[in-house]
């Protein structure tokens, strides 16, 4: 069959976060050829067709990217590994984009002094409990959805499990970082069945942003 019968390619969906990924996302992806318009930003849409890149974003908050892709509903998703860990999802990670570089650490008052099964504020209760739980240390969790540094200051917590990128908020609200936990990234991830289906375009869109990061080292 000549390529002009070809009937036109699936776009590949493409669960985008919303924020503070969205920027550095389309900016890598924009380094590895891909044409993306530079003002979906600025629109409301939540789902917007990038056709010269053979793809479709899903505009998605960014803890419900692995749901998305886990569904099926995205073929892949940009996520950070934090938000991968806390959600547990039956997904393929594909590859760390490098990109939101930030850490998950344990933040308290300068003066906190070890109590008995102390209070833990966070947004990641799954990951915060891991932690503890490894350490043979015995916690309340408890989940908030932000703001989480005011949880010491006002007496709701003793101590929190939260993200911590230039230290401002710290600083600010005069709170110390006691423990760093782990270092995060975003990550590319993927449906197991598309990655399966669609695995040409897939693999070598990894290809290509492999070889984009590659060079930005
Ligand atoms: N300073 C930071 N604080 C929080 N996350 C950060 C930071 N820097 C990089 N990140 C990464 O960016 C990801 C998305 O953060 P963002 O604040 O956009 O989403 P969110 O916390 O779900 O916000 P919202 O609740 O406003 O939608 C995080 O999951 C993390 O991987
Ligand atoms: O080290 P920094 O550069 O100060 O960044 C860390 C802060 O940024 C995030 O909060 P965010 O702005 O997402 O608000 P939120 O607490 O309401 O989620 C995070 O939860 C910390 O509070």
């Amino acid at each position: 069959m000549s390529s002009g019968n070809r009937a036109p390619q699936e776009l590949l969906k493409v669960a985008m976060p919303k924020g503070r990924i969205y920027k550095q996302a389309s900016r890598l992806f924009r380094e590895a050829g891909l044409l993306i318009q530079d003002d979906l930003e600025d629109t409301r849409k939540l789902i917007i067709e990038v056709p010269d890149a053979g793809m479709e974003f899903i505009m998605a908050k960014p803890v419900d990217v692995p749901t998305y892709v886990e569904y099926g509903v995205a073929d892949i998703g940009v996520v950070g590994k934090d938000v991968l860990m806390e959600e547990n999802k039956d997904v393929y990670e594909l590859l760390d984009l490098g990109i939101a570089p930030c850490r998950m650490s344990v933040i308290g008052l300068p003066d906190w002094k070890p109590v008995m099964n102390p209070r833990v504020a966070t947004k990641y209760p799954n990951v915060a409990s891991q932690y503890f739980r490894e350490r043979g240390q015995q916690v309340e969790v408890i989940k908030l959805n932000g703001s989480i540094e005011l949880a010491p200051l006002i007496g709701l917590a003793d101590r929190i499990v939260d993200m911590v990128e230039t230290g401002q908020t710290l600083r600010d609200n005069g709170l110390v970082e006691m423990e760093p936990m782990f270092g995060v990234t975003s990550r590319l991830i993927a449906n197991r069945v598309s990655y399966r289906m669609k695995n040409e375009r897939i693999q070598s869109l990894c290809d290509r942003l492999q070889v984009t990061l590659s060079a930005r080292v």
